[in-house]
């Protein structure tokens, strides 16, 4: 009654370097294997081998639903996609190319992002 003492979640945390990376990531040259889920009709085996796709269209879904409690929920989810499409291409592929690319532009920017913010 009044007495409870209030306990700060510091995963609430500002969002803002979330939807700065999401505009670079959907601009990004190699965001085209990503930009939207990938075509189970193309790819039939990819829903058995790949438990939890995750793609660009549905990561902004997510921000703007304000489905992420924290950044690292959104970083998380980024790291899924990259890991989906390791799993599922080869690394010389074009698609496995453009993954690796895209991690290391996230990796890189989003300590940039974060540390001043
Ligand atoms: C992420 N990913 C994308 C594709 C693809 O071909 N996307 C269509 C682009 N127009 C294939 C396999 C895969 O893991």
């Amino acid at each position: 009654t009044g007495g409870e003492d209030v306990i700060t979640l510091g995963n609430s945390a500002d969002l803002a370097p979330c939807v700065c990376m999401m505009d670079e990531l959907e601009k990004h040259q190699e965001a085209w294997p990503f930009l939207f889920p990938v075509d189970c009709r193309r790819f039939p085996t990819y829903k058995k081998i790949i438990k939890k796709p995750m793609d660009f269209q549905t990561m902004r879904h997510k921000l703007r639903d304000n489905k992420y409690q924290s950044r690292e929920e959104f970083a998380n989810d980024l790291r899924l996609v990259c890991n989906n499409c390791e799993t599922f291409n080869e690394d010389e592929s074009a698609v496995g190319h453009a993954g690796h690319t895209i991690r290391e532009f996230f990796e890189k920017r989003w300590r940039e992002l974060c540390i001043n913010s």
